[in-house]
């Protein structure tokens, strides 16, 4: 019998990779990265010098484009199959990562008119300056007693779609009016191959507060937060929202030829990273909670019932696998704290040392940092150097380390960072345990499995949880394949549900982290501290974190302000 092959293609942060999957067991035969051109954009446009405001983050919608069209025909001729083989396409997606769009689908930093407004670009999800819609969001959802409030940990992040659209409401009321409509990066990808404009339920549950049984929420709340979003439902949020796996359409010549495919091919609606990672590992029942550990960390759960847990990101009707409910709960950042660490924080002794060893610095510094004991460094982290998405939901709290002295060294530091992560980690899971949502095992995927072992010994010691750790680099584009499989459907070589494709595509190692019982215990101890400075910082009683960052912001206008002046 010929082989059959799906495509999966995984939107990161800071790239996009394709990956070519065998359909019968979940090989991956090839696979390709295209760096995006414009990365992240966080300081300034691309087509001025206009400076951007803090905590901004966009993105350039045609570095979407470039993934597609060097990967995919990349993927394809490493492999040497023939393109008339592969049935089915899915992406997966970083969200909200969302853009104004006109009424032709095309994005408004497109047009000549527009492109110098920052609000007309694709906001990344880790943008994270409409935290004060954010706030007011919340205000008015508890004083109006809403009760979708409850299925987003009693908080909505500053994240997500609403508070960006109303952000960009407030600072451009222009960019608002000449939107036709705000998508998600995923939908629009999906629509760019397709030709057709269709919402996934997972984001527009996850990030823009839809339910499958009540819709958005009400045009009256929308009226109290600003009578000019009182129909934004039905206006710039319009649009068929339907279930993962859906076929969102068929390839358009165009794109096939772009993409060195044929036309035809079954394409998925639009799917997000870490919910696409789950089926990756093939997870298709409750009680194994899914790591998506990269920049940030997704963790993802199912369940048989709709329970409220405290600060979880959400929990959606058919979020992840259709017939459960799916949680959502996550930390902002934790390859990015580590990434900090190596790039402003190490002595240039280290790095001569790595280059000497040849090896690269995070290496050099687990080496070093395998060899304490857990508490041995003295040092204790609140992981929040991108602000906390559960369970305090506050992109306005902050990092902080505990415990220097004259002589703590670099490698202490980073293993220090380490374990605020994992922490921040056991923080979700006792979350939900005590909200009678079971979590019995662990199973990672992402880049951070494969990269840090220590990382991984010291998750599986702080939850005190084994480990399974997925048979792929690429876990979200295996996912993201498997429902380019169901697109395809049985009858084209492709599979009825992703059950059936997560069970027989779905690869775990055999090796597990199992926690150590010595460490575990010492660990408890520490996670202990932890939690008194959670609460401490992070729940009132003092709220440094925030005056500094509002001092900061307050001297940082004015400086730049100063600096202009000086320039003119
Ligand atoms: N050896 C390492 N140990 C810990 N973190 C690492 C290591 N190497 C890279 N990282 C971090 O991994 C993150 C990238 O993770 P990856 O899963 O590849 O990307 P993404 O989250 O964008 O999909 C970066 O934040 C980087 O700092
Ligand atoms: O927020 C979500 C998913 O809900 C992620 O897309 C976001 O954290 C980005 O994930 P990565 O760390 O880039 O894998």
């Amino acid at each position: 019998m010929i082989d059959k092959y799906s495509i999966g293609v995984d939107y990161g942060t800071e790239s996009g990779r394709a990956v070519l999957v065998r359909l019968s067991d979940g090989a991956e035969i090839a696979e390709h990265v295209t760096s995006y051109p414009h990365s992240v954009i966080d300081e300034t446009l691309p087509v001025s010098n206009l400076q951007l405001g803090y905590d901004w983050a966009l993105q350039h919608p045609n570095d979407y484009m470039e993934v597609l069209k060097q990967s995919v025909p990349s993927i394809i001729k490493t492999s040497g199959i023939d393109p008339s083989n592969v049935v089915g396409i899915g992406i997966d997606f970083t969200a909200c990562t969302m853009l104004p769009v006109d009424a032709n689908g095309e994005p408004l930093c497109f047009k000549r008119e527009l492109m110098s407004d920052p609000h007309s670009w694709v906001k990344l999800w880790k943008h994270h300056a409409a935290q004060e819609e954010a706030n007011l969001i919340n205000k008015a959802a508890e004083e109006n007693g809403e009760s979708f409030l409850g299925r987003y940990g009693g908080r909505i992040s500053s994240e997500w779609m609403i508070a960006k659209i109303w952000q960009i409401l407030n600072e451009s009321p222009k960019i608002y009016e000449q939107t036709d409509r705000f998508l998600e990066a995923t939908d629009w990808v999906v629509f760019k191959m397709t030709g057709n404009i269709i919402r996934n339920s997972c984001t527009a549950g996850y990030k823009a507060l839809w339910h499958k049984k009540d819709g958005y929420p009400s045009r009256e709340f929308f009226k109290s937060l600003d009578p000019r979003l009182e129909f934004l439902v039905e206006t710039k949020l319009r649009g068929e929202i339907v279930p993962l796996g859906t076929k969102a359409g068929s390839l358009t010549p165009e794109m096939a030829e772009v993409m060195g495919l044929l036309p035809g091919i079954a394409v998925a609606v639009g799917n997000v990273d870490a919910h696409a990672a789950v089926p990756g590992v093939g997870v298709v029942e409750p009680g194994k909670l899914v790591m998506a550990m990269g920049t940030s960390i997704c963790h993802m759960l199912l369940g048989t019932e709709e329970k409220q847990v405290e600060g979880m990101c959400g929990v959606v009707e058919d979020g992840i696998i259709p017939g459960y409910y799916g949680y959502e709960a996550g930390q902002s950042a934790v390859g990015d704290i580590f990434a900090w660490f190596v790039e402003q924080g190490i002595p240039s002794y280290v790095k001569e040392a790595a280059v000497k060893e040849q090896v690269d610095i995070h290496a050099w510094l687990e080496k070093r940092a395998s060899s304490f004991l857990p508490g041995e460094t003295g040092l204790l982290a609140l992981d929040w150097w991108n602000g906390n998405r559960s369970v305090l939901v506050d992109t306005d709290l902050t990092g902080l380390i505990i415990g220097y002295t004259l002589q703590t060294k670099p490698e202490e530091i980073y293993r220090a960072l380490l374990e605020s992560t994992a922490f921040g980690t056991k923080k979700i899971v006792d979350a939900f345990n005590s909200n009678g949502v079971t979590v019995n095992e662990l199973y990672a995927c992402g880049g951070l499995p494969q990269k840090n072992k220590l990382l991984m010994q010291i998750y599986a010691d702080v939850t005190n949880l084994e480990i399974k750790v997925a048979d792929s680099k690429h876990t979200p584009a295996v996912g993201a394949a498997m429902f380019g499989a169901v697109a395809a459907g049985r009858e084209k070589g492709g599979y009825d549900s992703i059950v059936e494709a997560a069970k027989k595509m779905g690869r775990i190692r055999e090796e597990t982290y199992r926690p150590i019982p010595e460490n575990v215990e010492v660990y408890e101890q520490l996670y202990r501290e932890y939690v008194i400075l959670h609460d401490y910082f992070g729940r009132g009683p003092n709220n440094v974190m925030k005056k500094l960052k509002h001092i900061k912001q307050g001297l940082t206008e004015k400086n730049k302000g100063k600096q202009k002046e000086a320039a003119r």
